[in-house]
């Protein structure tokens, strides 16, 4: 990411003093523009209800900026916040579009920018709708430059919510200009699974069902729902990880070559994975799912409560805090083999790995005694350290033979660890780019709430009675691990440094 990109345009941040764009977005446009990628003629205008002068938001930029940017002491934060303007402003009411309209046609003047607008909407999503709606219906789509809305997730709830969201923005936004941020898809591992499959002689031929056992991406976190109980309570696991980052993991490993690096070609591949998911029908879902909910318990040595002790969370709450699950995948190259997922909160361990296991040798010669005999394993590690580490089995340097495990290991962080970026940085960076590859199409999120809603409804109707199941600390509940032991395998054990 060394180039300067042509960043000539307004962004509008709606949601402006909220915990995405303070967290996330401020850091990432910064790091941009402190690195050099941002060209002058870049304007962004922050809103929300709250009433605040040009000058304390500004203000509130930089602190954001010191909280969370790595960048943060080069000092470029004076000239930095000059680019950034505030309109108090509710969505629901006209006027105040068309204050923000006239906004942007003053900052269009003062900066030189040719109408090219950017609207991200870092708001909840049960305003997303009326935003586009409004934004078409006041004028400010209509510009003589080009327009992008970048929308945040969820995306619906289930597919008919996804679906009624997606009609209101399409009345506005052509596909080619919505930007559905997934933001796994930005962090550097994910985007890296690619170029390790199809940038290597080594392992295409390898990555079908003739070699590969079983696939395993787990994606654990150590903290609780924090103050997010009111959304999470709706969401649940399945919701707010598996029907995106965890489905566009699983694209990403299953889907064929393209036939370009092109957004269309790349996401026409992801899309015929998403076509080939084995449906879960409501009365097998707990032969491929499992849910589990976190009780107390300790967490980096700290006691920590149960999910249904948090705030704004039912006592008895049904809500799934975790889930594992089996993915199968019909088509010619994946037959057979499972997929297995889980992701769950206040896990033992912050980390996302993928561990793909190749088949057993055909005929054994070397491994007299179990422990000389290791896995072939491929492990990506997707966070909190970047890299790769391939398993294999060596001879032990020593007299009398045998064999022993060893391994191969990239660790992306050692080598570029300053100049990583985040996964929003990439992903802005993307966006004004005009590259919507990093982004997921529609067709992808109907697919998966397609898979997904038979799940969730079979869930809602049989409450769990085992809730809460799993200590928080833990690697979720036993169930987890009789899935994979059903079909003669295991999770390899995940600690943050690697696989033990
Ligand atoms: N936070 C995160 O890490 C992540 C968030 N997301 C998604 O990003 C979106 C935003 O999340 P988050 O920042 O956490 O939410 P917050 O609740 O922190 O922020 C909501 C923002 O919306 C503004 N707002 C609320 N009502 C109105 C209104 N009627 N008119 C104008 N502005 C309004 C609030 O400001 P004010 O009160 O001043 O109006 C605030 O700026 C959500 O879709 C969420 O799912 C996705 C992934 C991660
Ligand atoms: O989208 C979400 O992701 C985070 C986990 O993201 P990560 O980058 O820290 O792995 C999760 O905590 C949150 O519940 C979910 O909405």
């Amino acid at each position: 990411m060394n180039d300067q990109i042509n960043s000539a345009s307004v962004i509008v941040i709606f949601g402006a003093t909220g915990d995405l764009a303070k967290r996330k977005l401020y850091p990432s446009i910064y790091n941009l523009y402190e690195k050099g990628h941002l060209t002058d003629d870049f304007a962004v205008v922050g809103v929300a209800r709250r009433q605040l002068s040009n000058e304390e938001f500004r203000n509130n930029v930089k602190d954001s900026i010191y909280e969370n940017s790595s960048k943060a002491a080069d000092s470029k934060e004076d000239s930095f916040v000059k680019h950034f303007f505030y309109q108090p402003f509710d969505v629901t009411n006209d006027e105040s579009y068309q204050a923000l309209k006239s906004m942007l046609e003053n900052l269009d003047q003062q900066f030189s920018i040719p109408g090219n607008r950017i609207f991200y909407l870092a708001m909840a999503p049960e305003f997303f709708g009326t935003i586009a709606l409004n934004l078409e219906a006041e004028g400010l789509t209509q510009t003589d430059g080009w327009k992008r809305l970048v929308i945040e997730k969820p995306f619906g709830h289930n597919l008919p919510s996804a679906k009624k969201l997606n009609e209101e923005i399409r009345q506005v936004f052509s596909e080619d200009e919505i930007y559905r941020i997934d933001h796994y898809l930005g962090k550097e591992m994910v985007q890296n699974i690619e170029v390790i499959r199809f940038a290597n002689a080594l392992f295409e031929p390898l990555w079908n069902n003739r070699y590969i056992s079983n696939i395993q991406i787990t994606s654990s976190e150590t903290v609780g729902v924090e103050t997010r109980g009111g959304y999470y309570e709706k969401s649940g696991a399945l919701r707010d990880m598996v029907q995106n980052h965890i489905l566009q993991m699983v694209a990403l490993l299953a889907m064929e070559p393209p036939i370009k690096l092109t957004t269309e070609d790349i996401r026409n591949e992801k899309i015929k994975v998403f076509r080939s998911l084995r449906p879960v029908i409501p009365e097998e879902v707990d032969q491929y799912f499992v849910r589990g909910q976190y009780d107390a318990g300790e967490v980096n040595d700290k006691e920590v409560q149960g999910y249904r002790e948090e705030s704004n969370v039912d006592p008895e709450s049904n809500t799934e805090t975790f889930v594992a699950g089996k993915v199968m995948i019909d088509n010619f190259r994946w037959a057979g083999v499972p997929f297995y997922i889980r992701t769950g909160k206040r896990m033992a361990t912050k980390s996302t790995k993928i561990v793909v296991e190749f088949k057993e040798l055909p005929m054994n010669l070397y491994f007299e005694q179990q422990e000389e005999k290791g896995p072939n394993l491929l492990v990506i590690n997707i966070q909190p350290e970047e890299g790769m580490r391939l398993h294999l089995n060596a001879k032990k340097s020593s007299p009398t033979g045998g064999t022993t495990p060893i391994q191969l290991e990239f660790n992306n962080n050692s080598l570029t660890s300053i100049n990583t970026p985040e996964a929003y940085e990439r992903l802005l960076y993307d966006c004004m780019k005009g590259d919507a590859t990093n982004f997921t199409h529609w067709d992808e999120v109907a697919l998966s709430w397609q898979f997904i809603d038979p799940i969730s409804i079979a869930w809602a109707n049989n409450k769990e009675e085992d809730f809460p199941n799993y200590a928080a600390g833990s690697m979720g509940p036993r169930k987890s691990e009789k899935l994979l032991e059903k079909d003669g395998f295991k999770w390899w054990p995940i600690t943050h440094k690697g696989l033990e």
